[in-house]
């Protein structure tokens, strides 16, 4: 495999955003910003045997992931998602086609979003597989969703359901299984490996005054943890308004530490003044959009998060994935 036809073969042939004026082929890419917008640029990083395993995931599944991950990034800033560009670390065992599918594995959501690759990198390593994408997006000047933006009062929010991704990685790692009854696993398992970014509930959000907004990698517990701690508010939660699948509970008795701590099911988790929450609410379920109260904010206590539960009401801790614990 070449490096130089590698990349040749990657480049998209057309574009969908003519503010692009260099693309892929010169030593960086330039594209004319538009007035009256904020642009927002995200990074993350996926790491074979940390984010993913090959004995699970196919090229096309990794690439998908790697982008989507990212637009839940900008969606959790209530913007727009526009370019994105992609650092490769490639083990030499790897074919020029397991890479072509990556791409095609991105290009199955960019197309949806109307994204433009305009660049990236590429190098070989002697170990595992490190996938890292920037995204670069926009949102109108000042309607970006921040962490810092919760007061007391709101209302607690979160989309979609939660523990489904932990639950479609425990599958996958053989720690649960569920011979007994026949429903579909293989729903938990695509949750973990085609999460859904919510960018339409990141744009409605951006139309009311003011919403926090942070997107569920690391576990519901640690984001609203980061919104509470970045607004100087506590956060509480009733452990009963929880939106799980209904099977979930049949997988497996750890289904509330998946829900709470799991992460990686990139939903959206926020808080909103009560009259915009009556109008999100409308515009949600006018779209078919799942999204529910789970909670309210206080005034800063010592606890940044409390779950209530039927017996008791306890701190939750900064709980969830870290890297380094
Ligand atoms: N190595 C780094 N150097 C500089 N800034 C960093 C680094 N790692 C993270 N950050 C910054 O720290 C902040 C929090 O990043 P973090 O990765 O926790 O958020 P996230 O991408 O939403 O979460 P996740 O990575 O779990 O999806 C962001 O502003 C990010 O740009
Ligand atoms: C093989 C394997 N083992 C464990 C996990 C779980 N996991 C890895 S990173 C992460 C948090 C988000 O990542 P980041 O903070 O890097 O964005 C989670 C929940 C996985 N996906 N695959
Ligand atoms: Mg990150
Ligand atoms: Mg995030
Ligand atoms: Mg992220």
């Amino acid at each position: 495999m070449d490096e130089f036809d590698l990349i040749n073969r990657i480049t998209p042939r057309t574009i969908h955003h003519s503010s692009i004026d260099v693309g892929i082929g010169d030593d960086a890419a330039l594209y004319t910003a538009k007035n009256g917008v904020q642009e927002i640029v995200c990074v993350d990083t996926m790491v074979e045997d940390v984010h993913f395993k090959l004995s699970y995931s196919s090229p096309e599944d990794i690439g998908y992931k790697a982008l989507a991950i990212n637009i839940s990034d900008i969606a959790a800033m209530g913007g727009i998602p526009k370019f994105y560009l992609v650092s490769l670390a490639v083990p030499s065992k790897w074919t020029e086609s397991e890479i072509k599918a990556m791409y095609e594995g991105m290009n199955e959501l960019a197309k949806l979003y109307c994204m433009d690759l305009i660049g990236g990198d590429t190098v070989s390593t002697s170990d595992k597989l490190v996938v890292t994408v920037t995204v670069i997006g926009e949102v109108e000047k000042g309607r970006a969703c921040l962490r810092s933006l919760a007061k007391p009062n709101d209302i607690v929010f979160v989309t979609g359901e939660i523990g489904s991704s932990a639950a479609g990685l425990s599958l996958l790692l053989k720690e649960s299984s569920h011979p007994e009854t026949s429903f579909e696993t293989d729903y938990f398992i695509n949750r973990h490996k085609r999460p859904h970014p919510r960018v339409s509930v990141g744009r409605l959000c951006s139309n009311a005054q003011r919403v926090a907004l942070n997107d569920i990698s690391d576990g519901l517990a640690s984001e609203l943890y980061e919104i509470a701690e970045s607004s100087s508010v506590s956060i509480e939660i009733d452990e009963n308004l929880l939106p799980v699948h209904p099977d979930l509970p049949k997988l497996n008795s750890k289904w509330k530490e998946w829900a709470l701590f799991g992460g990686e099911d990139f939903e959206l988790t926020g808080t909103i003044s009560k009259e915009d929450w009556e109008v999100l609410q409308q515009e949600c379920s006018r779209l078919q959009l799942p999204i529910k109260k789970i909670g309210c904010v206080r005034k800063k206590t010592e606890s940044n998060v409390v779950l209530k539960t039927n017996e008791e009401t306890m701190t939750l801790e900064k709980k969830g994935y870290n890297h380094f614990k």
